[in-house]
Formats: C-alpha cells, sequence, structure tokens
C-alpha cells in the first residue's frame, strides 16, 4: 500500500469513526452523550452482577409483594443506577411519556405535559411544592420555572441526584430547585410543610401505593393539592387473557415495578389515605395522540444504538453488563407499545386530589 492509500484509508477510517461516537452517539438534550455512558453509583466491574441480581429479582414481580416487599427501593434503586445514564442518552432529562402533538417535537410535548401539573396544582411563586420521584430533574424545572415555585425533588437514586443538581445549576434553576436522596415512602420532611405535590411517573415502584400517598399527604398541608401520573392497567386488560398478561409482565420486569395496579385501585386508595378526589382521567385517551408512537419509530435508532453500546462495551469505554441492560429497554420498549396499541395499559392516568382544610396528621 502506498504513502497516498494509507494516508486516504486512516482518514476514511477516522471521519467513520468520529460519525459513529460523536454524531450517531449524541445526546438527545445534551444531557449525555453515548462515550460517558456509566452505571450511575455502581463501579464498572459490578455491573453485570447487579444487573443479574435485578433481572432475577423482577423475573416473578407479582410475587415480589408475597416475599420481599421491602427490598423493593433497593433494587429499584440498582435498576436507575443501570439506567439512568441510558435514559438521558436516548431519551432526555424527562424520563416519562406524554401524547404525541403534530407539529410538535418529543421535547416540546414532554414540555406541555409537565406544564399541565402546574395549571392542574395552581402552583404560584414562593409557593413549596414536592416532586416525589424526581428523577434527573426534567419536570421539576419546567414546573419551577412556568410557575416561579420552589420545588423539592426526592429521588432514591443517589446519582440521579448529582445528575438533577448539575442540570438545575446549568439551567439557572438552582435557586428554585432542590434535589435529596431519600425514600418517598419515608421522606424526612415535616408535616403540612408544602403547599403541593406532585408525582410522574414515579409512584407505580411503590409496593404498596397507599403507603406513598400516605406520606404524601402527611407532608401536605391542609387544602394543598396533589396530583399524580400513574401507571396501570386500563378497563380493556383481562387478567385471563395469556397475551395480555405476557405483556403487563413484560412491562413490569424492564421497569423495575412490583406489579402493576389497576386503574380502579387509585382514586380507592387516594380516598383512603384521606384525600379528596377531584378528578380523574386517562390522559392517554382520544383525542390525545399515542404516547408510543416515538418508542416504535426509534426502531432503527434501537438497531443503532445496540451496535454502539456493544462496540464501546467491547473496546472497554463502555462498562460490562451495558449490552445486557439495553437489549432489556429493547425488549421493554416492545411490550410497552402493545400496551399502548392494544389499550390495556397506560402509563398517563392522572388523579387530582386536595388534603380537607380540616385534616389532622395522624403522625
Ligand atoms: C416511567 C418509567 C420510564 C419511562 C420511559 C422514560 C422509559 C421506558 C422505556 C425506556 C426506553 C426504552 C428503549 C430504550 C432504547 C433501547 C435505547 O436505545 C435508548 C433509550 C430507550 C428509548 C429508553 C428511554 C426511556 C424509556 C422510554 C418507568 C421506569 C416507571
Ligand atoms: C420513571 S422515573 C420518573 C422521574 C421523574 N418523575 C420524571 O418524570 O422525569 C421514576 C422516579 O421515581 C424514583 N423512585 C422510585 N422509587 C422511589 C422511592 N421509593 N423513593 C424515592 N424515589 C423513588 C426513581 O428514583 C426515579 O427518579
Amino acid at each position: 500500500m502506498d504513502t497516498y492509500t494509507l494516508f486516504f484509508t486512516a482518514s476514511l477510517i477516522g471521519i467513520g469513526l468520529y460519525w459513529f461516537l460523536f454524531v450517531l452517539g449524541s445526546a438527545e438534550q445534551k444531557g449525555k452523550h453515548v462515550v460517558h455512558l456509566s452505571s450511575g453509583s455502581i463501579s464498572a466491574e459490578k455491573v453485570l452482577d447487579n444487573y443479574n441480581q435485578y433481572s432475577s429479582f423482577f423475573r416473578r414481580p407479582k410475587e415480589i409483594l408475597e416475599t420481599a416487599e421491602d427490598k423493593v427501593p433497593a433494587f429499584v434503586d440498582t435498576f436507575y443506577n443501570l439506567v439512568t445514564d441510558i435514559y438521558e442518552w436516548g431519551w432526555g432529562q424527562s424520563f416519562h411519556f406524554s401524547p404525541s402533538i403534530p407539529g410538535k417535537s418529543h421535547r416540546e410535548a414532554t414540555r406541555l405535559h409537565e406544564e399541565m401539573v402546574v395549571h392542574l396544582l395552581g402552583s404560584k411563586p414562593g409557593d413549596r411544592v414536592l416532586d416525589a420521584g424526581c428523577g434527573v430533574g426534567g419536570p421539576m424545572r419546567a414546573i419551577a420555572a412556568h410557575s416561579g415555585s420552589n420545588v423539592v425533588g426526592i429521588t432514591i437514586n443517589e446519582y440521579q441526584v448529582k445528575r438533577a443538581r448539575i442540570h438545575n445549576k446549568k439551567a439557572g434553576l438552582d435557586g428554585l430547585c432542590q434535589v435529596i436522596t431519600g425514600n418517598f415512602l419515608s421522606m424526612p420532611f415535616d408535616n403540612d410543610s408544602f403547599d403541593a405535590a406532585y408525582s410522574i411517573e414515579a409512584t407505580c415502584h411503590a409496593p404498596k401505593l397507599e403507603e406513598v400517598y400516605a406520606e404524601i399527604f402527611r407532608v401536605l398541608k391542609p387544602g394543598g393539592m396533589y396530583v399524580s401520573y400513574e401507571w396501570v392497567t386500563t378497563e380493556l386488560y383481562d387478567n385471563g387473557d395469556e397475551d395480555q398478561v405476557e405483556i403487563v409482565q413484560g412491562i413490569e420486569r424492564g421497569d423495575a415495578l412490583p406489579g402493576l395496579r389497576s386503574y380502579r385501585d387509585i382514586a380507592e386508595i387516594a380516598r383512603k389515605v384521606g384525600f379528596e378526589v377531584v378528578k380523574e382521567k386517562d390522559l392517554a385517551k382520544p383525542p390525545a395522540k399515542p404516547w408510543w408512537s416515538r418508542l416504535k419509530m426509534g426502531k432503527v435508532a434501537y438497531w443503532r444504538n445496540h451496535i454502539l453500546v456493544t462496540v464501546l462495551s467491547w473496546i472497554g469505554i463502555a462498562p460490562q453488563g451495558t449490552v445486557d441492560v439495553h437489549e432489556m429497554l429493547c425488549k421493554t420498549a416492545v411490550y410497552l407499545t402493545k400496551g399502548g396499541e392494544t389499550g390495556i395499559f397506560t402509563p398517563m392516568y392522572m388523579i387530582l386530589c386536595r388534603k380537607p382544610e380540616s385534616s389532622v396528621n395522624s403522625s
């Protein structure tokens, strides 16, 4: 090979590599780049082990409630160590769905879904608002910026707190947004200390919904509003239909859920802990456009991402085990899409509640 051919070939390989890593692997919302994929607070050599422990724990989600309910928060924490960077890289800083809106980008539709929380709660400047299960804070920043309220987020995952604080600072919202590590089943906040509260696609991780709802009720001031977007099965779900059961179990396994609840249970549980239920509605119902369309359109992107993750793991840049986690997410995307298309599942069953003015906390 002469010098010219050698130079030409080397340049082509260089450009190809640059394109593969820096163009294909670019971050969705300037959050994460593929070459920086880590596994949260888990050290690189323990990723595969942690993934295997996670997947055997969530293999039979329904049984968890009978045998190992108390271990759920720790495994949810492991799950978010494994997926947080991949979510940020492939989805953005808001870890939830929203109805697609013709003519609007995913980012814009996400933001509208988050700002709806402000309107439902009636939040205003100076209010202290709780975000129960805040992820890396995408919703918190949108809600604080839209309302001028002070938002306090809590997440079980320490790595997410680190990421959220970085994003809050970058967005110039660290004055309005505060984030702490903690369990929403037992929060380090005083009784009656928040004007309002919300949770977006987070309380589905609680083994018993009444425990997290009771805790949110406790920290809300009397008259305070709470809104939640819940993951539930709908009226179309038939637990005697094997195909439907497989879809639901696929969603539970790939999303760290200790058993999906029925939409019927939500308001009943809210009332049981003392809330007045103001409104409940499945925000996925028509005329809303499919929330799962972005998951479906991503088929080529999944394939591309899978190659990227495999190559990076192979050359030692991404931790070993990242490929397994990514493969799990690819399967999860299929089950979620089936859940949406069949209409047996919704990730946005909205419930709006009020803590009665007259209520007294039991603890
Ligand atoms: C509320 C929860 C999370 C909801 C969503 C934010 C995530 C559910 C499934 C995730 C994804 C699936 C496929 C991934 C893809 C294979 C990868 O290449 C890029 C990231 C994905 C698109 C990823 C992004 C986040 C989800 C859509 C739960 C956990 C309660
Ligand atoms: C799917 S993410 C949604 C995050 C955020 N609401 C958003 O929409 O971007 C679920 C969140 O719930 C948090 N979570 C789950 N179980 C928790 C628990 N027991 N205590 C506190 N946070 C929890 C996770 O750590 C994660 O941040």
